[in-house]
């Protein structure tokens, strides 16, 4: 491990640099300020100046600044929560600027365009350790953020042989781990995957009801509104999220997202025909394999 990054006693870094100070970004800062145990320093870094009076009003940087370039200059580790569209550019902006020895890690949710577009930005002294936290809520910007959104939550890593090293791997996970957060390690590939299906499809999913409810015509539209009971309240829930950063998701991981699209809609069409043809077994079978998954994540999460 770096030499200024200190023991787990101290602060994890002496300044830690957020890059996009959203729901992701603010999050991560307010449990920096109300632990003191991930860095001395913290600076936010934000395009939007509306944001950055924000982030000095809720008062969780030390400084805060739109200029990138000079932010990251001492810093220990730079987190870049900005959308995944933007990882590329902002990379190419900060890594020149950064101090040998430094850590950039990023927060993602796709992870190999992600990388592509932050590795031709990359310098050998340099340490990059993609990660991703599975946690979050329907809004964003500065606002949003709260200090225990990653309690209990997991942060997937997937660090790359050529770009991460082993003390910067270890100093990542352990920010993610004083964050709240359990951390497993991926490759990126299969992180794509999974992630398509266990988040991306149902914000794809989300996204489309609504649209088709809304498609409607006017009286059947003003019911689904009037009437929407806490099923399609729950599917509205994630289809208000923000869409500049689901765009992105969906162009990015489209491979993946399209593979799990085409299954999801083979055993909808499954689904459609049993219900034609009266099949009750399909239908039970299908329900309790939802019913199960369920109570086991259930379980697992009061576990
Ligand atoms: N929202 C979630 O549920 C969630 C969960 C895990 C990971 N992520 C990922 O984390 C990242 C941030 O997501 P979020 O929900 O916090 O987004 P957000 O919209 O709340 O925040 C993004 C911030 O980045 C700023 N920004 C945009 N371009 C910038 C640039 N070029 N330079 C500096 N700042 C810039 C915006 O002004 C905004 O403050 C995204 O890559 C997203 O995919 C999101
Ligand atoms: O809880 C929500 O609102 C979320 O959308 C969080 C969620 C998810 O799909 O689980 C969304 C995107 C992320 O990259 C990680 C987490």
């Amino acid at each position: 491990m770096d030499d200024r990054i200190a023991s787990s006693a101290n602060p994890l870094f002496d300044t830690l640099v957020v890059i996009g100070p959203g729901l992701i970004g603010a999050s991560v800062l307010h449990r920096a300020r109300r632990d003191g145990t991930l860095a001395r320093r913290l600076i936010a870094v934000d395009v939007n100046p509306v944001f950055r009076d924000r982030v000095r009003e809720l008062g969780i940087a030390d400084e805060v600044t739109g200029d990138a370039a000079s932010a990251v200059a001492d810093a220990d580790c730079v987190m870049l929560c900005v959308p995944v569209g933007a990882m590329g550019e902002v990379a190419a902006t900060v890594v020149p600027a950064m101090r040998s020895g430094a850590i950039l890690t990023d927060t993602g949710s796709t992870k190999v365009a992600v990388i592509e577009a932050i590795k031709p930005s990359l310098r050998p002294d340099i340490s990059y350790v993609p990660a991703h936290p599975m946690a979050g809520t329907e809004f964003s910007g500065p606002d949003a953020g709260f200090a225990t959104l990653f309690d209990d939550r997991w942060c997937l890593l997937t660090p790359l042989q050529d770009v991460s090293s082993d003390s910067a791997v270890e100093a990542v996970e352990t920010l993610w781990q004083r964050c709240g957060a359990r951390t497993r390690t991926m490759a990126p590939e299969h992180h794509d995957r999974v992630c398509a299906i266990v988040s991306h499809l149902p914000h794809l999913l989300a996204f489309t009801i609504c649209g088709t409810a809304d498609d409607l015509a006017d009286q059947t539209r003003s019911e689904v509104l009037d009437f929407a009971a806490s099923g399609f309240r729950d599917f509205t829930r994630i289809a208000a999220s923000d869409p500049i950063m689901w765009r992105d998701i969906f162009l990015s991981n489209r491979e993946a997202i399209l593979e799990m699209l085409a299954r999801f809609m083979e055993d909808a069409q499954a689904m459609a025909r049993a219900i034609r043809w009266d099949d009750s077994d399909y239908i039970v079978d299908r329900i309790e394999r939802g019913r199960q998954i369920r109570r086991s994540l259930i379980g697992n999460h009061q576990a």
